[in-house]
C-alpha cells in the first residue's frame, strides 16, 4: 500500500512503495539494457559515477542543458502516467499554483555503488522548475537536507527502494540535499521530527535505530527544464557533482 510521509521541511515528502517489487525489478532489467554514460563514457565522461539522461542530456561540466535526446522510452512514461494518476504533479501543481505544463520533460538516471554519493547541491532554480522527483530502487540511503544559510536548520529522511521524494517550495529552493558515501548509515527514527507518519503507524519502530548497509542504488530524477534556461553566475560556484 502507497504511504505518504510528511516531513517538517515545507515541500518535503516521501511517497513509499510508489512501485511494486515487480515494477522495480523490470525497470532495473530495462535500465541495465541501456548504455551507461560516465567513468570515461561520453557524454559526461568525466563523471565518477554512470548516469542516463532521458529527454534531454544534461553537461554536468558545461552546467548546461545540451541535446534534445526525443520522446521519452516506454518506462520512463510509465512512471510520468503514475505520476498524473496519482495525482503527484496535479496535486503540486495546485498547491504552487502553476499548471500541467510542469510534467517532467527531463529525467537522469544516477547509479551509486557502495562508496560513492553525491555533494551537498540544490538543482539549478534557473535551469529547473520548482517540483523535483526521484524514485529511488535497490539500496536505501540517508538523503540530508541542509539549509543553505543556517547549517543547523537540518534534516535526514530515509530513502527506501521503491519511494518517490518530491522536492518542493522551502525544500527545494532554502536547502541543499545530499547523500553520504558512507557504507553503513544509521537512521534516527525519533518522534520529534513532526513525522507522525514517518513510522507507517508502527509503534513498535518509534524512537529506533535503523541499520542502513549501503549497496548499489538507482535513481530515477525527474525535473522540467525552464525556458530560457541558464546557469547564474553565483550557481557555477556552487561544487555539485
Ligand atoms: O539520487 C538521488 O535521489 C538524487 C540525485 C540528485 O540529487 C541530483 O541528481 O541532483
Ligand atoms: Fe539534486
Amino acid at each position: 500500500m502507497v504511504k505518504k510521509i510528511e516531513t517538517s521541511l515545507d515541500g518535503l515528502c516521501i511517497i513509499e512503495d510508489f512501485i511494486t517489487k515487480d515494477e522495480e525489478k523490470d525497470l532495473i532489467k530495462k535500465i541495465d539494457s541501456n548504455e551507461w554514460c560516465g567513468l570515461g563514457i561520453p557524454p559526461n565522461p568525466e563523471m565518477k559515477r554512470r548516469t542516463q539522461h532521458y529527454g534531454y542530456e544534461f553537461s554536468y561540466r558545461y552546467r548546461k542543458i545540451m541535446n534534445h535526446l526525443g520522446s521519452f522510452p516506454d518506462f520512463i512514461n510509465f512512471l510520468i502516467q503514475r505520476f498524473i494518476n496519482q495525482n503527484i504533479i496535479n496535486n503540486i501543481n495546485n498547491n504552487i499554483n502553476d499548471n500541467i505544463k510542469d510534467i517532467p520533460n527531463m529525467c537522469i538516471i544516477n547509479e551509486y555503488m557502495a562508496g560513492q554519493g553525491i555533494m551537498p547541491h540544490t538543482d539549478s532554480p534557473s535551469l529547473f522548475g520548482p517540483v523535483i522527483l526521484s524514485l529511488s530502487l535497490l539500496s536505501p540511503c540517508l538523503m540530508k537536507f541542509e539549509h543553505k544559510d543556517f547549517a543547523d536548520k537540518s534534516e535526514v529522511v530515509l530513502l527506501r527502494p521503491r519511494s518517490l521524494v518530491i522536492m518542493t517550495k522551502s525544500s527545494r529552493y532554502d536547502y541543499k540535499h545530499s547523500i553520504s558515501k558512507d557504507l553503513i548509515e544509521y537512521f534516527f527514527n525519533n518522534s520529534n521530527n513532526n513525522n507522525d507518519n514517518y513510522n507507517g503507524g508502527n509503534d513498535n519502530q518509534l524512537n529506533c535505530r535503523e541499520e542502513i548497509i549501503r549497496s548499489r542504488r538507482i535513481s530515477l530524477t525527474f525535473r522540467t527544464i525552464i525556458e530560457n534556461n541558464s546557469y547564474s553566475e553565483q550557481e557555477q560556484e556552487q561544487q555539485e557533482y
